[in-house]
């Protein structure tokens, strides 16, 4: 199995190495590598990481890999995005603040996504989210500027929730996260997304 980390800006080494440890968890022989240009898409599965959405869209568009990747994951790539990473994957989204702004997206997946939902006073914190839902418990994780999925649609399933909105959701081969599961004590968002490339 080979898994791909998409890594031009934010938090993919930490994907990388809790990618590892996942795979070594399920003991399943896998590779995880940094993908940069179009030629790195020969993976069974990608991680979108967090960091900065409009940096990633930029960079991937001027790296002429923002269409390839889209084309891939509509044609069934299964796709982790965390974070910017969701942000990246959405249908629909918009800022906090300045409401409707354009930004590369590879635009695929059925939520409605609001950027730096939690606003300066919440920029970072952390919460007891359930993920009952994909086979863990009740998980302490880490929101940093997160944004928030207000609304779920067409074929895209709410995984969890905190408070009002979305925290985890998954359609088909798509799984978002709004939070940082690489910087958690918890693989279980890693192994559920290595089980979905095994299906
Ligand atoms: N930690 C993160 O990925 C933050 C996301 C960032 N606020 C954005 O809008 O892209």
């Amino acid at each position: 199995m080979k898994i791909g980390v998409l890594a031009y800006q934010g938090s993919f080494e930490e994907h990388a190495l809790q990618t590892k440890r996942a795979l070594d968890k399920l003991k399943i022989d896998g590779e995880v590598i940094a993908v940069k240009r179009v030629s790195d898409l020969d993976v069974d599965g990608i991680i979108i990481p967090g960091g900065e959405s409009t940096t990633i869209g930029i960079v991937a568009q001027r790296m002429g890999l923002l269409e390839p990747l889209k084309e891939k994951i509509m044609e069934g790539l299964p796709v982790l995005g965390t974070c910017a990473g969701a942000i990246m994957l959405a249908k629909d989204v918009s800022d906090a603040k300045v409401g409707k702004k354009s930004q590369p997206l590879i635009g695929v997946m059925d939520i409605s996504v609001i950027r730096n939902y939690y606003g300066r006073q919440r920029e970072s914190f952390e919460a007891n989210v359930d993920l009952r839902s994909i086979g863990g418990g009740i998980e302490k994780v880490v929101f940093i500027r997160a944004p928030a999925i207000v609304k779920v649609f067409g074929n895209a399933k709410s995984l969890s929730q905190f408070k009002d909105v979305h925290v985890m959701v998954q359609e088909n081969n798509l799984l978002a996260t709004t939070f940082h599961p690489e910087l958690s004590g918890t693989t279980i968002v890693h192994e559920y997304f290595i089980s979905m490339i095994k299906k």
